[in-house]
């Protein structure tokens, strides 16, 4: 099965926008760029405004596409398109009662992110 996936990387300044994926999730427990799947007759860049609107409560207004991962977790393979969402309306929060953080990029290893963000994490850090 392989799942398309929008995720966005919501920048300010030197910091990230992180989220906690909660427990009963895949990958649960570990950090991620919020996100989530494509819709059938969605646009990748359809699915990252929906979902940020859903899960963060913003409106982006500019983003970039950064990288394009695919990654075998086994039971499916997730193909996941991160954007850099360098402006937005609305200030970022946990609209379905994940915790959040704006953490500082430097910092990023120190959180512990699904293995097909590993690359990812690394990008940004260099
Ligand atoms: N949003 C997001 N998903 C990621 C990241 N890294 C990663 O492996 N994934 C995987 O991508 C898949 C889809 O993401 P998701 O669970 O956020 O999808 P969704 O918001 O539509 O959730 P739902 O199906 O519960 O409605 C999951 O299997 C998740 O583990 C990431 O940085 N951000
Ligand atoms: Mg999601």
């Amino acid at each position: 099965m392989l799942i398309k996936v929008a995720a966005g990387i919501i920048l300010r300044g030197d910091k990230v926008f992180i989220s906690l994926r909660k427990a009963s999730q895949d990958q649960g427990g570990l950090w991620e760029f919020p996100g989530g799947k494509c819709d059938d007759h969605e646009t990748v860049l359809e699915a990252l405004k929906r979902e940020l609107h859903e899960e963060c409560g913003i409106t982006i207004t500019d983003s970039h596409f950064f990288k394009l991962v695919s990654h075998d977790y086994g039971s499916k393979t997730v193909e996941l398109h991160f954007y850099k969402v360098t402006a937005f309306e609305g200030e970022p929060q946990g609209k379905e009662g994940q915790q959040v953080a704006w953490v500082n990029i430097k910092d990023l290893d120190s959180y512990e992110f699904p293995d097909a963000n590993k690359g990812i994490v690394k990008d940004l850090l260099s």
